[in-house]
């Protein structure tokens, strides 16, 4: 059994120089995926990492929650990456590709609820695979949470499936014993695992990138099937190529459930009616929510997030405006519900 329990490391091993390397952060709502970018980004040195962050819901939070970087590092889509495999997502690792500064490093994080494999397909079964050369498939796995029946969701099984290098991470919310059964039943997914174990995804990146442990090999089959169903589209940046998107679609949504409810105003919240909210009102079937939050006897910018009955209010600077901005991820959401108990919060 892999059991490797690793320090934080700021060595960077020499990482390849053909086609862009790109690693996919993916693994369930909570896991802890920000958490490891943010890791990334802290540690990475002179290595310059072009972050791509995909979002469930309609407004980006996890990027406004990224530590310091350069702005324009950072690309963005929103909905998710693997449903559609949207215009948006190619056009964006297309424009971190055509970037005129050197970039070293691609990292995509995608959401929660997505399928790794339309993901791996864009970079291994489209002509992305001649200007990328793709790493590895990080999973990380929430494993105070994580259970065999794996969220009665199938994108969680899969981001096992597919994953080159697992991270169980809240290795301090965990005991040996659910360590052990943990890693039995991944072995048992996918035997011969690579699995680290990490504490808010801290982890010695040359263990995590520029590993080549994507067997891409593996999946020359698939994408030649893919190709027959391949249809065109045009790209619209400066370098007038053309990209296409392949024919795997994935029907996790549908099987899944999951939907979000977005939320903002210009107002501030009143903290006693929002923590009413949260202690008394907020409907069963959220299971997470995150946010950056405004109240109005506070000059912080507060940091929320939320884990079924779990949630944490961290503050820190406005950089920005105040205003409030929230997105809830569940199973049969009412938003009507949701914005008009938030409504009710406001000052
Ligand atoms: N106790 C503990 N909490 C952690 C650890 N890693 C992350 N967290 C917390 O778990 C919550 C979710 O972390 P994120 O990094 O936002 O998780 P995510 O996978 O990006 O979440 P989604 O936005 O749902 O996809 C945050 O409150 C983190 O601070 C850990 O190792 N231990």
């Amino acid at each position: 059994m892999t059991q490797l329990t690793v320090p934080a490391s700021d060595i960077i091993s020499d990482i390849p120089k053909r086609g862009m390397p790109v690693t996919i952060i993916t693994g369930f709502l909570v896991s802890g995926k920000t958490t490891l970018l943010n890791q990334i980004l802290k540690n990475k040195q002179d290595l310059k990492v072009a972050v791509l962050v995909n979002e469930f819901g309609d407004i980006n939070i996890d990027s406004q929650l990224l530590v310091s970087m350069d702005e324009d590092m950072v690309e963005l889509s929103n909905g998710c990456i693997c449903c559609t495999i949207n215009d948006g997502f190619v056009d964006a690792v297309y424009r971190v590709l055509e970037r005129e500064d050197r970039i070293d490093y691609l990292v995509i994080e995608t959401t929660g609820v997505a399928d790794p494999l339309p993901i791996i397909l864009t970079f291994l079964g489209t002509e992305l695979r001649d200007f990328t050369n793709l790493d590895s498939i990080l999973t990380v796995v929430d494993a105070e949470t994580f259970n065999p029946e794996h969220f009665q969701s199938e994108a969680a099984l899969k981001q096992i499936t597919y994953a080159d290098i697992i991270l169980l991470n809240k290795t301090d919310l965990v005991t040996r014993e659910k360590f052990r059964e943990l890693e039995a039943y991944i072995h048992e997914v996918k035997a011969g695992a690579k699995i680290l174990h990490t504490t808010y995804g801290e982890v010695a990146l040359p263990l995590i990138l520029g590993v080549e442990l994507n067997p891409k090999d593996e999946y020359t089959s698939i994408t030649e099937d893919t190709h027959e169903h391949e249809h065109h589209h045009e790209h619209h940046h400066d370098h007038d190529h053309e990209h296409h998107h392949h024919g795997h679609h994935s029907h996790h949504l549908e099987n899944d459930g999951f939907i979000s409810v977005s939320f903002q105003s210009e107002r501030p919240f009143d903290v006693h009616q929002f923590e009413n909210f949260l202690n008394e009102e907020i409907p069963q079937s959220v299971f997470r929510a995150k946010g950056i939050l405004w109240f109005s006897d506070s000059k912080l910018r507060h940091i929320f997030q939320l884990s079924g009955p779990r949630y944490n209010l961290d503050g820190d600077e406005w950089l920005t405006e105040s205003k409030n901005q929230l997105v809830f991820i569940g199973r049969h959401l009412n938003t009507n519900e949701i914005h008009s108990l938030l409504n009710k919060c406001l000052v």
